[in-house]
């Protein structure tokens, strides 16, 4: 595997479950694979979840680990071809990639929608111009549109936990103050589409994802009547999709927020959430606390999807 940006880069899902699961239990087992080997993860935006179980995973596996923050120490960045650099940004996205590229034998890229640009956002301009000039195997750590390593973790994690073969499994939109990506929506959804889960996506009108992520999921607007009888909720909150409202926030109720009542209507659902969470937006404290709260164990499958995909590139070198 040279690249990890979407579900189908990993093939069979049943095969990469498998492997997954056993470098759980074997996670030191293949340091030989990563020696001498160098990972370089490119932030253009925050994390503590990613940066830690990806770096962790490569420790894992014997790498050396170089992270950099474009924003905070490298030179600002400029992304847009034929603009004359005469303004704050002294280095330009096309000399920086293949220099960087240099420097290791794998890259990782964090670089979240813009909103400026839906066209830019939906063809992951920034990340394929890592893929097309690096000159190095690249996987996303979360991109414009997708989050596929977070989509991984999700699904070990309800395999992990899931007690019936094909549970109902429920996307809801929660209200956020801030304008936030669709990709880790998208991505959930194109990873339990890909299952043969009973997959289900509850928001408000105006929130539709884009159709090719939708995929043949049940989209239901009534939030309590999603919930009914469901075996895991996974909250996240997205801004709009369509036009004319791409990146924007038109809905902030908080009747949307998952408390322990609507909790009540499920199976006794485990609730998950990819985090960072804003508590009493997303979820209500009691709901998060509780016993049925996975998003700690999802947090830790973190360091095992990254395993699991740094292992498959170190071994397509
Ligand atoms: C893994 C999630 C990363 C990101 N989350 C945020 O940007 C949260 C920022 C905030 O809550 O202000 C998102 O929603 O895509
Ligand atoms: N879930 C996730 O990717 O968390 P971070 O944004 O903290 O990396």
């Amino acid at each position: 595997m040279r690249y990890f940006t979407n579900v189908h880069d990993l093939g069979n899902l049943k095969d990469a479950l498998k492997e997954a699961f056993e470098i759980k239990s074997n996670r030191f087992g293949y340091q030989e694979l990563g020696k001498n080997k160098t990972l370089m993860m490119i932030f253009f935006n925050s994390s503590l979840r990613t940066r830690l179980s990806t770096q962790k995973a490569a420790m894992n596996l014997g790498m050396n680990v170089m992270v950099l923050d474009i924003n905070q120490g490298a030179w600002k960045l400029e992304t847009e071809r034929g603009v004359i650099m005469d303004g704050d940004k002294p280095e330009h996205l096309l000399e920086a990639i293949p220099v960087m590229g240099c420097y290791c034998d794998i890259i990782g890229v964090r670089s979240f929608a813009k909103f400026e640009n839906k066209e830019d956002d939906y063809q992951e301009k920034i990340l394929n111009q890592f893929i097309q000039y690096s000159g190095r195997p690249v996987f996303s750590m979360e991109a414009a549109t997708r989050h596929p390593l977070q989509s991984f973790a999700d699904l070990i994690t309800i395999e992990e936990y899931k007690t019936k073969e094909k549970p109902k499994v429920v996307l809801t939109w929660a209200p956020h103050p801030r304008p936030l990506p669709q990709a880790v929506a998208n991505s959930f959804s194109e990873w339990m589409n890909a299952t043969d889960y009973e997959f289900v996506i509850t928001h408000p009108k105006g929130y539709e994802l884009a159709p090719e992520f939708v995929g043949n999921a049940k989209v239901e607007y009534n939030q309590k009547k999603a919930f009914d009888g469901a075996d895991f909720i996974y909250a996240k909150n997205w801004s709009a999709y369509t036009d004319p409202n791409y990146g924007k926030v038109i809905n902030t109720d908080r009747s949307w927020t998952v408390d322990s009542e609507k909790m009540a209507l499920t199976n006794n659902a485990f609730f998950m959430h990819c985090l960072p969470v804003r508590r009493n937006m997303i979820v209500s404290d009691d709901v998060i606390e509780s016993s049925q709260s996975i998003v700690i164990p999802e947090a830790a499958n973190r360091e095992i999807s990254a395993q699991v995909v740094l292992k498959r590139i170190l071994e397509s070198l």
